[in-house]
Formats: C-alpha cells, sequence, structure tokens
C-alpha cells in the first residue's frame, strides 16, 4: 500500500484515539487518507497535547475527557504507554456503548489483556493488537500517514473475541497499510523481546557505556560517530516513559532473552581473549546469513544493500 492508495468505503462510523502521541496521530493521518472512518475523535491527558493536535488538525474533535471522545464510538484506541491501559479503561468503561470495540497498540500484550480485559463492559469487544512501526519520535506532531505502510501488525484476540470483529479491524489495519496476522499473547511477548525488547536495552546500555566513558569526551562520541553506534543512538533516543513500561510489563520473557545474550556474548569475550578466530568467524558467518535472509524475503526493503544483495542471491 502506498500514499496513492485509493479511498476506500469507511470501516468504522466514529473511531475514538486515546493518547494522542506518534501511534494515534499515524493512525489518524493514516485513517484520513484512507477514508477508513466518518470521524475521529481524541483525548490526551495534557491540555498542552490537546492544544497541539487542535493546532495541527489532528483528529476531527479533540475532547477534553476520555469519556466524551469514547461517547458512540465504533472502534476505541488506546494509544497510551502500557503502565497506563489498565487506568485509561477503568475511566472510559462507563462510556462504551454496546456493540463497540475495544484495541490497543501496546508493545506488550499479556499484560495489557489482563489490565484491559477486566474493564470491558459486557457486550463490548476486545482485540488488541500492536503495530510493529514506529519511531524514537514521540508525541503529536512526530505522526505521519506512511508509518504502518508495509509493516507487520499483530492481532491477538482473547477468548471470546469475536471473529467479524476481529475481521473489521484486519481491515482497518490493512486499510492503513498494515500486513496483519493473528498471534497468542504469550508467543508476541517472546517473539517481541527478542526482536524489538532486548535490542533496545542493548542499545541503551551502549549510549550510557560511551557516555560512562570519561576517557573519550562527548564531542569525540559526536563527531567520530560510526554507523553503528549512530543507530545505536537513534534506537537510545525512544521514549523513556514507555520504554520503562515494556521492560516492567514483559519482565520475563525480557530476562530469558537477557540471560542468553550474556552467555553469548561471555562466549565471544572468551573468543577475543583466548584468540579463537574460528570461533569468531563461524560466529559471524551465522549472523550475516540471518541479515541477508531478511533481505532476501523483502522485510527490509529500506535497508541500503537491499538492492545488491537481491540481485548477488538470484
Ligand atoms: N513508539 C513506537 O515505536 C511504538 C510502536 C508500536 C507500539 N507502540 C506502543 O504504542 C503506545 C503509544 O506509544 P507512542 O509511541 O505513541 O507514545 P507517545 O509518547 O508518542 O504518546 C503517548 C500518549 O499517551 C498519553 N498518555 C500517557 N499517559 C497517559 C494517561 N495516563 N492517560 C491518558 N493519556 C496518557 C501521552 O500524553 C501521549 O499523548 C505504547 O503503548 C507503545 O508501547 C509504540
Ligand atoms: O523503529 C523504531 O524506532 C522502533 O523501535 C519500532 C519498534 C521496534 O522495535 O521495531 C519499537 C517498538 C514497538 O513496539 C514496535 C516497533
Amino acid at each position: 500500500m502506498t500514499t496513492d492508495t485509493p479511498v476506500q468505503a469507511p470501516i468504522y462510523n466514529r473511531v475514538a484515539l486515546i493518547g494522542l502521541g506518534l501511534i494515534a496521530s499515524s493512525m489518524y493521518w493514516a485513517i484520513k487518507r484512507g477514508g477508513l472512518a466518518n470521524e475521529v475523535t481524541g483525548y490526551a491527558r495534557s491540555t498542552e497535547t490537546r492544544e497541539t493536535a487542535r493546532e495541527i488538525g489532528l483528529c476531527d474533535r479533540v475532547c477534553d475527557t476520555a469519556i466524551e471522545a469514547c461517547e458512540d464510538a465504533d472502534l476505541v484506541v488506546l494509544c497510551v504507554p502500557v503502565g497506563a491501559m489498565e487506568s485509561v479503561a477503568r475511566e472510559i468503561a462507563p462510556a462504551l456503548k454496546k456493540g463497540a470495540t475495544v484495541t490497543d497498540v501496546g508493545s506488550v500484550k499479556k499484560s495489557v489483556i489482563e489490565a484491559v480485559g477486566p474493564h470491558i463492559p459486557d457486550g463490548v469487544h476486545f482485540v488488541p493488537g500492536h503495530p510493529l512501526a514506529g519511531t524514537e519520535h514521540s508525541g503529536p506532531r512526530s505522526g505521519f500517514a506512511e508509518l504502518f505502510d508495509n509493516r507487520w501488525c499483530l492481532l491477538v484476540p482473547v477468548e471470546g473475541s469475536d471473529p467479524a470483529e476481529v475481521a473489521r479491524l484486519r481491515a482497518l489495519w490493512e486499510g492503513m497499510g498494515s500486513n496483519v496476522e493473528e498471534m497468542e499473547a504469550d508467543h508476541h511477548d517472546l517473539v517481541l523481546a527478542v526482536t524489538s525488547h532486548a535490542p533496545h536495552l542493548i542499545a541503551y546500555t551502549m549510549v550510557g557505556v560511551a557516555d560512562d566513558l570519561r576517557r573519550v569526551t562527548d564531542s569525540e562520541v559526536i563527531k567520530y560517530s560510526a554507523a553503528g553506534f549512530r543507530d545505536f543512538t537513534r534506537i537510545a533516543a525512544s521514549d523513556p516513559t514507555m520504554w520503562r513500561d515494556v521492560f516492567l510489563t514483559n519482565k520475563e520473557a525480557t530476562l530469558e532473552i537477557l540471560g542468553r545474550f550474556t552467555e553469548e556474548l561471555f562466549a565471544l569475550q572468551r573468543a577475543i581473549r583466548t584468540g579463537d578466530g574460528e570461533h569468531l568467524q563461524d560466529y559471524f558467518t551465522r549472523t550475516r546469513a540471518i541479515r541477508r535472509g531478511i533481505i532476501e524475503a523483502g522485510q527490509d526493503t529500506d535497508a541500503p544493500d537491499f538492492g545488491r544483495i537481491k540481485k548477488d542471491a538470484t
């Protein structure tokens, strides 16, 4: 799906976005691009964010309370940090109309299901979700319509989720440009611990180490920043509240992956100390094949080496 995707029939009459940051603002622009809803209301906790949203035309109507934003909504999307999902769900519950669907975009699924599920009234559907797309930026000004194009969105239906409402939400995400798959919550949290959560923690650590290393000055770190480190600094600039909540709520899976990571790191450390070039060579050959596999599968078309590796592979 690209920016010139034809506008289609609305999938929902009214969509409410709760929390107006990167993901909600990108959803708003993508919904408008595709004509996927007749009206989108929005609510953010801070007056400043609501004022910014009004100023930049984010949402058809910005409301001063979450209750007001959710009134008569067919779909309510919780776009707040994972740790804030429960209080927001409790707050909006009285305003949810029968037949409406509540979804979320949180980066962790099991804890969100446990936190939000008990607040969903009878007759209201709950279909958790997670778009695998983002940037290091946050806030209402950071969104853009193309964020979800050709990215995965994982839907995590819970027991009793109505298949028709799951299909409707799938159509919304597809309309916003995503490829959609369904996944079970525990598995989601383990997969994301490997592909997103642990890598973020490693990036935070590496940038922290550079910052602590007083023998290398700040200006040298900036001036001689090699591409690898620069990628780490981009990731490590991600929103502190969002990532604090991710690690506190996906504790088990992240600690499992970090345990494995530490073992591998020690093995590589030992290979360097003992001069075991064969271990290093084998290891790096294996990891290079993984990168090439991602590109050959068309999963990273933004990569500078996409064209070359595709060509080499034929
Ligand atoms: N940033 C990413 O790369 C990314 C990608 C996929 C999913 N997510 C998930 O999406 C959600 C939102 O992330 P984002 O990047 O849009 O964050 P963001 O910081 O850009 O926006 C979060 C919004 O929630 C509001 N908020 C915070 N606490 C609140 C509360 N208690 N009540 C009401 N509003 C509150 C903030 O004011 C802000 O408007 C998070 O759960 C995150 O895990 C983020
Ligand atoms: O591209 C980035 O900046 C991201 O970190 C996006 C990213 C990721 O790890 O891929 C971050 C958190 C999400 O829950 C989903 C996507």
